[in-house]
């Protein structure tokens, strides 16, 4: 089955054995009746297992070419699972441009529970390597980065968390595997912020993995039953209807991100633009190699860094929406260095290149022409 069609039908039952409902139903129900102790239908109760919440990770897990998928209430309680792998003393190698709340979830939460943190720039994947030690155990990576767009080799990521037996998890809410799938190369898990263009509408927070291992997904379905960070039917629902036209939504994303990014570049008032998709991009050959195309996130600064003239900006937008999240059909605007990445100190993100003229762009599936309009009346 191909991707375009794997978003449709990947991991579905044709109709719902009990009325051949098309669309699995919502089970809206927390438990299910047991003939005896024991023996019932292959559910019994919701936080362990849900026939709306099943047929979603078949589906997560058929268009990541995984074997087993999990969904959780949001995008970081799946990355929160996946941490919950690890235990006091263990080390984390991670991509030093990542989510906000990721770096917060890592440093607030898990460095208290004794787990290590390393972030490093992972422009070159070979720098992972330098800071391999006898306690790393997993290796963190988003490509593209948020908010920075950088572009990480996940094949020669890969490669070296297998040669030291390292697992490899990839964030990839940005691209989604409309445009790349981790685990055909290489990684060990693949983790997702739903809420973005898996769901597509701006209407549900949620998370997911997917996994190709047996003996890694039952560690991880263990962690989902036993935390119980799941999510609801209702939800489960809502993903699983988005992701049925996310080939058509990521065509018309990678459509519009180009034209912005081509419009911004050449525009007098704007510093830097950071898009996979330019030739000059420091990693373009890689991104043209894992990746189908270039995406819908796009962020820039203003001449001179202005920050003012940055807040202007996105003040002045009519279109685009300033707001936090990305994905959706709608256009979203925001500014990282007060709202996503408001988490990071100023000195850690400023590394990075979140500076405080830095704006992120979500381009949404208007038509290209109003956006552009847009933008040009916001900036002057
Ligand atoms: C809300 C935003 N990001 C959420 C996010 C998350 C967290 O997902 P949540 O569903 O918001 O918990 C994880 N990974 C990436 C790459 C993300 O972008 C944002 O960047 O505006």
């Amino acid at each position: 089955m191909k991707f375009n069609t794997k978003t449709i039908h990947g991991g579905q039952k044709n109709t719902d054995p009990a009325y051949g409902a098309v669309m699995p139903p919502i089970y809206q129900t927390t438990t299910y009746a047991q003939k005896s102790p024991g023996d019932h239908k292959g559910f019994e109760y919701s936080r362990s297992g849900n026939p709306t919440r099943s047929a979603l990770e078949r589906a997560i897990a058929s268009i990541e070419n995984g074997n087993y998928g999990m969904a959780f209430g949001s995008g970081l309680a799946a990355i929160d699972a996946v941490l919950k792998l690890l235990k006091a003393g263990d080390e984390v190698i991670s991509t030093n441009d990542l989510y906000g709340g990721s770096y917060r979830l890592f440093t607030s939460i898990f460095e208290d529970f004794g787990v290590k943190f390393k972030f490093i720039g992972m422009q070159q994947a070979n720098a992972i390597e330098d800071h391999i030690n006898d306690k790393t155990k997993l290796i963190w990576v988003e490509s593209p980065t948020n908010p920075m767009m950088n572009i990480i080799d996940i094949q020669k990521a890969a490669a070296v968390a297998k040669k030291h037996n390292v697992l490899l998890a990839v964030d990839n809410t940005f691209a989604t595997p409309y445009l790349q799938r981790p685990l055909d190369l290489g990684a060990d898990i693949v983790m997702h912020s739903a809420t973005k263009y898996l769901g597509g509408h701006s209407d549900v927070v949620l998370g997911a993995l997917a996994v190709k291992d047996e003996q890694l997904a039952k560690k991880l379905y263990f962690i989902q039953k036993a935390s119980g960070g799941i999510c609801g039917p209702q939800d489960s629902f809502l993903v699983l209807r988005g992701l049925k036209t996310l080939h058509v939504r990521m065509q018309r994303h990678c459509e519009n991100g180009k034209k912005v990014a081509e419009y911004l570049y050449d525009h007098p008032k704007i510093e830097k633009v950071y898009w996979p998709g330019f030739k000059n991009h420091p990693n373009y050959e890689i991104a043209k190699a894992q990746m189908n195309d270039f995406g819908g996130m796009v962020s820039f600064t203003t001449k001179g860094n202005d920050y003012e003239e940055a807040i202007k900006i996105v003040e002045n937008l009519k279109l685009f929406t300033l707001a936090e999240s990305l994905g959706g059909v709608e256009s979203l605007a925001g500014h990282p260095a007060s709202m996503t990445h408001a988490s990071i100190p100023k000195k850690e993100r400023e590394k990075t290149g979140v500076v405080d003229s830095l704006i992120r762009l979500s381009v949404g599936i208007e038509d290209a022409t109003d956006l552009i309009a847009d933008l040009k009346q916001a900036i002057g």
